[in-house]
């Protein structure tokens, strides 16, 4: 436990992880990560790019096992000699909004969004078409059904993913990049989509985002990762985050403004 965390907060996390150490093979990306996320919280995922934000999520979704520490993710902990075993409930009670999307080209909307169904449970088809129809309305795209996901916009893609994400009702959904690619204005109705679904649902949000607009929209905690601390560096809620850290590196990534990075640089350069 950390010094301002009380042992409930622990308690009610629905993911922690402690002294987690994540990369590839030799590689260390991140190492001694702890950190949790309370039931029914939006927390972001900062950092430049390559400092292990993807990283650190395929670990947290059993993509990829960690190298040392320990997860635990909606009860199970996904490490150990039962890894696999816990995998397999945890996939059941998670959803992945992929950054690409990832949805099947050659399947419509409403297949794509059946498929976890299809995978997951044994309910008959009649039910799966009424939860698609559900999901599908949900992101507002009853209509779209049977359309093919070349047909669409890149927004109605990643709403479409998002149904596909929500399928199983979910304790906790994971998104990499949600806005990557989408104008500004869909990035919001993205953002109000997510948030839509945190506050009617309960759903906890785990988001991995450079967009300094949907962090300081829709996260209450945001944890900062950096590629030389191989670590996280920061993290409170983005408005304390943005106002009053004295870290160079999150003034620079939260004022957009890489000169504050240089400066700090140059005033330790004797
Ligand atoms: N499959 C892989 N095998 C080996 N190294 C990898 C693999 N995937 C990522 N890496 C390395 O791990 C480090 C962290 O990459 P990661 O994709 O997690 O960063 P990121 O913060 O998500 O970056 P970005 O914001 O650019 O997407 C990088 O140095 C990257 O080259």
């Amino acid at each position: 436990m950390k010094r301002n965390e009380t042992r409930s907060d622990v308690e009610e996390a629905v993911i922690r992880t402690e002294n987690l150490t994540v990369g590839y093979g030799e590689t260390v990306v991140l190492q001694g990560v702890t950190f949790h996320v309370a039931k029914g919280e939006i927390v972001t995922i900062l950092g430049g790019s390559g400092c292990g934000k993807s990283t650190l999520l395929k670990a947290l979704i059993g993509l990829i096992p960690p190298l040392g520490g320990s997860v635990w993710v909606a009860g199970h902990p996904i490490v150990g000699p039962d890894r696999q075993e816990a995998l397999e409930a945890v996939r059941r009670k998670i959803g992945v909004l992929f950054q690409s999307g990832a949805l099947l080209g050659s399947f419509t909307l409403a297949d794509n969004v059946a498929l976890p169904l299809e995978e997951f449970t044994d309910l008959p088809k009649a039910l799966i078409d009424e939860i698609v129809h559900t999901k599908l309305a949900a992101v507002g795209l009853a209509d779209y059904a049977q359309y093919m996901p070349m047909e669409l916009s890149g927004g109605m893609r990643k709403r479409a993913a998002l149904a596909r994400a929500m399928a199983l009702d979910p304790e906790i959904l994971f998104c990499d990049e949600p806005s990557a690619g989408l104008d500004p204005v869909t990035a919001a109705e993205l953002d109000t989509l997510l948030l839509q679904l945190n506050e009617a649902l309960g759903i906890t949000l785990v988001v991995i985002t450079h967009e300094l607009a949907s962090i300081l929209a829709i996260s209450q905690r945001s944890i900062m990762l950096d590629s030389e601390a191989k670590g996280i560096i920061a993290q409170g809620s983005p408005r304390d985050l943005q106002e009053k850290s004295t870290d160079p590196k999150v003034l620079a990534f939260f004022h957009r403004n890489p000169s504050l990075l240089a400066q700090a640089a140059g005033s330790t350069t004797p």
